[in-house]
């Protein structure tokens, strides 16, 4: 099977690079300055070019912040930029998975989300994303749009690594504990692209066709993310930092977050059979590859 994924130097897809090179499964991935996703002539000729049997879109405007105030790019590369690549998947009659976010959520529900819930972004980043979304369903039925959270892995940017980092020059840190979602680690969102891919490649069944939900087991604030980030850290001989919990409001931004963006993983685990390993878990196979270092007993 050849993949190929949107992306070069992000969380997702380098984690699905190693992850087929372990698996032998060929994983090509485009990016910039190959393909621009805001400027989708860019696309074809390479994407024809790889002659895939599945497309992964993850690729993506990530800056949540900044993408309130670059509104037009922000639509361009996580709205157009994916419709125009579902539109060739489409061409070249390939299924293509599609990487979304929790932030479609308004994060009003009382409950967990599940996929029958109805999206009301927030933000600029999660209103562009549900843009590709609608794009992406419009260009062909043979899509599964996965919608995850709170990412993080030894690469690229994410909370983990921001913990670690300011952790370095202060003892304790601020941390909202009002806002309540599940961690992934972005090598768990590749084997469960890997595992979805083969699937959908083989079978063309409509039920494992549409949106699935697709994070970490349980569910925790980013201050309890810190927490555990930190004593993570502490096992393994690194600074103990205080983490004080503080609302929201205590911690502006210019893009508002869901407070509530938990998301139900069962209809993937009823359609594909597939549950990711508990947040916890993850976070330490996350700190022992960034520090080298395994936990220490007790
Ligand atoms: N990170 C998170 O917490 C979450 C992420 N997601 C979704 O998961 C997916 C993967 O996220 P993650 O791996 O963390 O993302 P990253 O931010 O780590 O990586 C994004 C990738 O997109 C590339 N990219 C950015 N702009 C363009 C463009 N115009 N054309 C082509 N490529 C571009 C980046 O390239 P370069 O490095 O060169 O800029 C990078 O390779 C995304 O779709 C994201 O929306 C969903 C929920 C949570
Ligand atoms: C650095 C820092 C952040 N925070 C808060 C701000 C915010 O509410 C929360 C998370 O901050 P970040 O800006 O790191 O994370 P953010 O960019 O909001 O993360 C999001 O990224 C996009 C791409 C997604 O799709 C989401 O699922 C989610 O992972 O933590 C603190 O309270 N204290 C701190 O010291």
């Amino acid at each position: 099977m050849r993949i190929l994924v949107t992306g070069t130097e992000g969380q997702v897809d380098t984690s699905l690079k190693a992850l087929g090179e372990r698996m032998g499964i060929e994983v090509i991935r485009i990016g910039l300055p190959d393909i621009d996703l805001s400027k989708p002539k860019t696309l074809a000729e390479p994407v024809r070019a790889a002659k895939p049997d599945v497309i992964i879109s993850s690729a993506a405007y990530t800056a949540v912040d900044k993408a309130e105030s670059e509104t037009a790019l922000a639509q361009a590369i996580n709205g157009d930029g994916p419709g125009a690549l579902a539109k060739l998947a489409a061409e070249l009659n390939v299924p293509i998975l599609h990487l979304s976010t929790d932030y479609v959520f308004a994060g009003d529900k009382d409950g967990i989300y599940d996929e029958s819930d109805v999206p009301a972004p927030v933000s600029v980043y999660g209103a562009t994303k549900l843009s590709g979304e609608t794009q992406i369903a419009a260009a062909t039925d043979n899509h599964v749009i996965l919608r995850t959270a709170w990412v993080y892995s030894p690469y690229g940017n994410n909370f983990v690594k921001t913990m670690l980092r300011l952790g370095e020059t202060r003892d304790e840190l601020n941390v909202v504990a009002d806002q309540h979602g599940c961690p992934t680690y972005a090598p768990e969102i590749a084997r469960a692209l890997i595992a979805v891919a083969q699937r959908v490649v083989a079978d063309p069944d409509p039920t494992l066709r549409g949106v699935f939900h697709l994070t970490g087991q349980g569910e925790t604030t980013w201050a309890g993310f810190a927490e555990g980030i930190f004593a993570g850290s502490a096992a393994r001989g690194g600074k103990a930092v205080k983490v004080n919990p503080i609302p929201t409001e205590a911690y502006p931004t210019p893009a508002k977050r869901p407070a509530n963006s938990r998301l139900s993983g069962e209809k993937l685990n009823q359609s594909y059979g597939l549950r990711l390993d508990p947040w916890e878990t993850s976070l330490d196979e996350c700190l022992t590859a960034l520090t080298g270092t395994v936990a220490k007993e007790g």
